[in-house]
Parts: C-alpha cells; structure tokens; sequence
C-alpha cells in the first residue's frame, strides 16, 4: 500500500536485519509513525495494546515476535516461555495461535544455535505468504465485484459496506476484505464504500477511511447503526467483512457489530460476504457460539473518545458520568447461515463444513 507515494508493508525488518518494524496504529490517522521492536516482550505489547492489530498481521507479528526470543534466548525453556507470553496477549484471533503452532513446531526439532536464523526467515514466509493469499482473495472477490458492476447503469457506483478495519493495517499489505475493493478500484470499476466507524476503537473511522483515502477509493463514513436503514433503501450492493476465526462449519467471529449487519443484510437480501485467509479457520472449531474465546476490553474504551482538537492536539475525552460502567465485548459470532460465501484465496466458498473440506482437504485434516 503507499502512503504518499512510498509502498509499505505494515511489518518488515530494520535495516539492522533483525528490529521489526511496524506502524504504530494508535497513532493513525493523525500521525503516521513506525516503532521498532527490538524484543520478545515488545512485540507482546504492540499485539495487546493494538499498535497492530488484525488477525493476520497479529500472526506475523507474532512471528517475528519468536525471532526476536530465539535472538535473546534460544534454549528450549525460551521456546515454550515466548509462545506461552505472545499465545496470551489477545485471545479471539486464531492467527496468533497459528503463526505460534508453525514457529514452535519447526524451532523445536532444531539446535539451538540454528534457531535464531531459522525463526527471521520463517517469521518473512509467513509475511510473504499472508501478501500472497490477500491477493488471492483479493482476485477471487474482484469476480464478485465484477458480476455486481454488470448489473448498474453507467455512472453507477457498486455501493459496498464493510466493519472494522480488514485492510491493508490489518495484513501485511492489500487486506482481505478490501483486497477485492483495492483490485476493482484498480481496474476502473465505479466502487464506493460505507465505513462503519466501529465503536468503541473506531477501527473504520481511523484505519479504513485512512488507508481507502491514500488509495483514492471513494468511501463515506457511517456511524455503526446506519447500515440497517441504507440497506432497507437499496443503497447497499454487498457486505464484505473480514474475520477473526472461521469455525469448521462457517461461522465466523468478527468484531463487535458484525452480526447484527448480517441480519440486517439477510433481512434486506444485500449479499453479505467473508474474506479470509485459510490462516483464520479453526478446524478445531465447530460452533462458533459455544466455543470462540470472546475478548472483553477495558471499560475505558467505550466511555470516552479520542480525537484531535482544532489545534492540533490529540486528546482523550470522558462521554459518560464519571461513575458510569461499560462492558466491551470486542467481537461477535455471525452464524453461517447469514453468511453468503466466504471469499478465500483459493475461491469463493459455501459457509459450510461440506464446502469447507472440500476447498482446504489439507489442512482440513491436518
Ligand atoms: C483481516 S483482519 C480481520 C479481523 O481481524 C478484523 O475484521 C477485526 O475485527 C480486527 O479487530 P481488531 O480488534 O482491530 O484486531
């Protein structure tokens, strides 16, 4: 993705060959800055106060994260310490535990003087591999969009609506859900998109309107409860979402917000779509109801705000009484059965076990 006119992935490593850098998205939209992590330790803490955050770019950081430990420490009780430290820093995106399984899994039958090495270059395949499959669900949503473009009339733009941020910040580079958005933009299909804001992080009104801005794609920002009353008024084409874990069977967990546009789209037939990378299903996982981990956040998320005021300053303020509680669950489960298809980089695929197996025998029965 560029950023006037330089291209950057969200992580890559410093030109010492072996810092990580990333972009730190607490600061975004008002500030673009980069941190280097330079331990174990650190990337734990950019994962779970979300200087990034996004299932698949919390894997790779993760991944990194096992480098910088085995740089600190190779030994086999550091091994177990780093993936027990990062496995706990945000519980719903399965991304971590994945990027974890396949760095523990690979370091642990290796001498400890080779696992250093081994840990950077596996830490960049995972990164390479994750741009990779964001272009295939980018090329596989791009067909969806394409079919959607043929029915408007010249000028028409295909009107899509999507929640959170699954972009370009939450992946090392295109997203998933706006991978396909990115790909049509590309090749002069008319697309606008409606930003959910996504309270209480704001992840739309922050992350998705910033980078759908540098890539001059035309998109409106909408408060979380608008999607409902645009739909009913066929102002919607299409939903796409990303996801945090996909279940066995379909279902998936998204942010906070997620299901209740899904039963507004199966109310109003607005088609409402899952981009994901293989790397988000948990085949561990049927029902995603009973069995996702939900993270519940600080209070202090939902009951102020922060913004920038009009001299410049970035402040933080109270909307509440000062004695009100909030609860913040920061994800929900939308059954499979209000999903249309989930749009993945080896195609487009029915929310279903059957289905799934099928698309992914391998790692189906891994
Ligand atoms: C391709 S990212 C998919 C999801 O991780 C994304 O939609 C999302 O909900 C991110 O939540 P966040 O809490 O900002 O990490």
């Amino acid at each position: 993705m560029k950023i006037n006119g330089t291209h950057y992935r969200t992580i890559w490593l410093a030109e010492d060959g072996w810092g990580v850098e990333i972009i730190d998205q607490t600061k975004l939209p008002y500030a673009f800055e980069t941190v280097t992590l330079w331990s174990m330790e650190e990337a734990g803490v950019a994962i779970k106060d979300m200087l990034v955050r996004g299932a698949p770019l919390i894997g790779a950081t993760a991944a990194y994260g096992m480098a910088l430990a085995m740089r600190e420490d190779p030994s086999d009780m550091n091994l177990g310490k780093a993936y027990d430290h990062l496995l706990a820093t945000r519980p719903t995106a399965v991304n971590l535990r994945w990027a974890l399984d396949r760095m523990r899994g690979k370091l642990r039958y290796l001498a400890p003087k080779e696992r250093e090495d081994f840990a950077y270059r596996e830490a960049a395949l995972i990164c390479d591999e994750d741009v990779m499959i964001s272009e295939g669900i980018g090329r596989s949503g791009l067909e969806i969009i394409r079919e959607i473009a043929k029915t408007k009339k010249d000028g028409e733009p295909v009107n899509i609506l999507t929640h959170c941020n699954a972009g370009w910040l939450a992946t090392v580079d295109w997203g998933t859900a706006t991978a396909p958005v990115y790909m049509a933009h590309e090749e002069g299909i008319n697309v606008h998109v409606w930003v959910d804001e996504t309270r209480p992080r704001n992840q739309g009104a922050s992350l998705t309107a910033y980078e759908l801005g540098h890539h001059g794609v035309p998109h409106t920002l909408i408060v979380d409860n608008a999607g409902g009353h645009l739909m009913q008024h066929g102002q919607v084409d299409m939903c796409i979402v990303g996801t945090d874990r996909t279940t066995a069977k379909g279902d998936v967990c998204n942010k906070i917000g997620t299901y209740l546009k899904a039963l507004a789209a199966h109310d109003n037939d607005v088609p409402f779509y899952v981009a994901l990378p293989s790397t988000t299903i948990d085949w561990t996982v049927m029902d995603g109801v009973k069995e996702i981990p939900i993270e519940e956040r600080g209070g202090e998320e939902v009951t102020h705000l922060t913004g920038k005021t009009a001299d410049g300053r970035v402040e933080t303020i109270l909307i509440t009484p000062e004695t009100t509680q909030a609860g913040n669950p920061a994800f929900d489960v939308t059954p499979a059965k209000y999903v249309t298809a989930l749009i993945t980089e080896r195609g487009v695929v029915k929310a279903d076990e059957a289905a799934l197996a099928e698309a992914f025998p391998d790692l189906a029965a891994a």
